[in-house]
């Protein structure tokens, strides 16, 4: 059995966060575990309020875990402070943690800030340092380089501007944009551009938390980082694809899609 952990927030409506982590990671074939940052009570439609854990309990969570089931991927996602993001940091370090995706949670699209406003500096220089890859929307590389991206050279010009300070892989992903949903897989100078075209579907809470637990699964199998992006993107298409209708606003994706629930 392969093995994965996320290190995430909950979130209570089981879109995005650790939920939409482990039952990627379940539907994926990968045994999923969590080290949980903060919870958030959240719905489709926002964030109404955040409770984090405290850096000893976060690396308490993290021993028990690495002392015992050792996971073969690591996803890390919403970690709202700089106190948590070092503890990560260190026992990545410590635990000699392979596999590991860096999904750089700042905002939801919902508006609400699920990272404190000084936690990037440090995110740079401790969560990037123990990354393979990272995979930032368009806001999130916008936020990290002060540059806008209007357009597919924009995406190129960012991705080596981030490419000057983080030499892992860089996916950045284009389901921001009005055109398509290709995202720019980049590393050191190399260009794969993942295509997909845009689907209309309103429902989209918890895309970036999928993909990026995905990748990690299929890291945990053993794919390289491009193949697993492919097949994370595949996934993640479906699960867009099928269509569910939660909740009064951005609802979840339908993450068993691929085992037939289309009744849902
Ligand atoms: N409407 C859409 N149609 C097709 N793919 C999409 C759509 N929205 C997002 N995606 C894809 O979902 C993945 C997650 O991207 P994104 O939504 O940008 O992440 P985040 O949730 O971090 O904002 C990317 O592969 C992106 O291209
Ligand atoms: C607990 C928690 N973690 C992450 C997010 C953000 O989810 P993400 O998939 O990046 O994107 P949106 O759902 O905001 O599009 C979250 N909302 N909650």
């Amino acid at each position: 059995m392969h093995k994965s952990l996320t290190i995430a927030g909950s979130d209570s409506s089981g879109g995005a966060g650790i939920q939409a982590d482990l039952k990627t990671m379940t539907v994926l074939g990968v045994y999923g575990m969590s080290a949980i940052t903060a919870l958030t009570a959240q719905n489709t439609t926002g964030v109404q309020s955040i409770f984090e854990v405290t850096p000893k309990f976060l690396e308490e969570e993290l021993d028990s875990i690495f002392t015992d089931i050792f996971p073969d991927s690591v996803k890390i996602g919403m970690v709202s402070n700089a106190d948590l993001i070092r503890v990560i940091s260190k026992k990545l370090r410590e635990y000699n943690a392979k596999n590991i995706v860096v999904d750089p949670v700042m905002v939801s699209t919902s508006g609400s800030k699920l990272m404190a406003d000084g936690a990037k500096d440090t995110l740079f220089s401790e969560l990037f340092k123990v990354a393979d890859i990272i995979t930032p929307n368009i806001p999130e590389a916008e936020a990290l380089t002060g540059q806008s991206i209007k357009s597919k050279d924009d995406m190129v010009k960012v991705a080596k501007k981030i490419g000057e300070f983080f030499d892992g892989y860089i996916l950045l992903k284009g389901g921001h944009s009005i055109d398509d949903a290709d995202d720019l897989l980049y590393k050191n100078s190399e260009k794969i551009w993942i295509k997909g075209e845009h689907i209309e579907n309103p429902n989209t809470h918890g895309t970036g938390c999928t993909l990026s637990s995905a990748i990690a699964s299929y890291l945990a199998m053993g794919y390289d980082v491009p193949e697993s992006v492919h097949l994370a993107k595949e996934f993640i298409t479906g699960a867009i694809s099928a269509k569910l209708d939660l909740g009064k606003g951005r609802g979840p994706l339908n993450h068993m899609w691929k085992m037939g629930s289309e009744n849902l």
